[in-house]
């Protein structure tokens, strides 16, 4: 059973990342998503195996994904580390040439900003149905320029609405967000700054926890 309520995505590289998701984790956020788009694919995976392995280590229940790279979450569970899929945007490799590659334990995520992404994911069955949705972004945010109009806190219901998937909400999502995000039927929030941006982002993470309200 995957605890979706604070689902991490990481920022940067090197140790002070490493130590905010195992930090992240070990407070309780269900889910570490390694992205860095900056690292080409031999940094990325060195980051993703140090990752894995302390977020192993703090927390083993703690599911670690890839962002974009089905190739690289392959390679480093071909070394043993416990990743468990990749998160998949709308231009990346289809979801089921990811489980293909992966194997059929693997955990993928797709992302679905727009209603229509939404409806198009929960039509699809087997290896194409990705295992939850993200969907943002809920304001513009900083991090990304996601091209995509915000989904607002009332757009929200609709998503979740529209498909049996867990929708994890995405883009802006700050802790003040976390108690109305989480009376939308949403399955967690997927946060960036608000973790990696933080001082301590143990607490912060303790803290997106503790704010929700079911
Ligand atoms: C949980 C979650 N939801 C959405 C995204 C965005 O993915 P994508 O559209 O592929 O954009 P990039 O993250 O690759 O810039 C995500 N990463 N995680
Ligand atoms: C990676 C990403 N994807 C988004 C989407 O809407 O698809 S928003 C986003 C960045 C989220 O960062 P922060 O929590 O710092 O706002
Ligand atoms: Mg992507």
């Amino acid at each position: 059973m995957i605890d979706w309520r604070l689902y991490l995505v990481t920022s940067g590289d090197g140790p002070a990342t490493v130590r905010a998701a195992a930090a992240a984790a070990a407070a309780g956020a269900g889910v570490v998503q390694v992205r860095a788009k900056h690292l080409l694919a031999g940094d990325l995976l060195e980051l993703v195996l140090d990752v894995a392995s302390a977020v192993a280590d703090s927390a083993p229940g703690t599911r670690v994904l890839v962002n974009d790279r089905a190739d690289v979450a392959h390679a480093a569970r071909r070394r043993g580390a416990p990743v468990h899929g990749v998160h998949l945007g709308q231009a990346d490799l289809p979801v089921a040439e990811a489980r293909a590659l992966l194997g059929a334990d693997a955990l993928v995520g797709l992302t679905a900003g727009t209603l229509e992404h939404v409806r198009e994911a929960e039509a699809r069955t087997g290896a194409h149905r990705p295992d939850y949705l993200g969907s943002g972004p809920l304001r513009p945010t900083p991090t990304k320029d996601v091209g995509r109009p915000p989904v607002g806190l009332a757009g929200y219901p609709l998503r979740v609405a529209a498909t049996q998937l867990p929708v994890i909400a995405i883009g802006d999502v700050t802790l003040a967000d976390v108690a109305p995000l989480s009376r939308t039927g949403i399955a967690g929030v997927a946060v960036v700054r608000e973790v990696m941006g933080a001082a301590d982002p143990g607490a912060a993470a303790a803290a997106c926890l503790s704010a929700w309200l079911r």
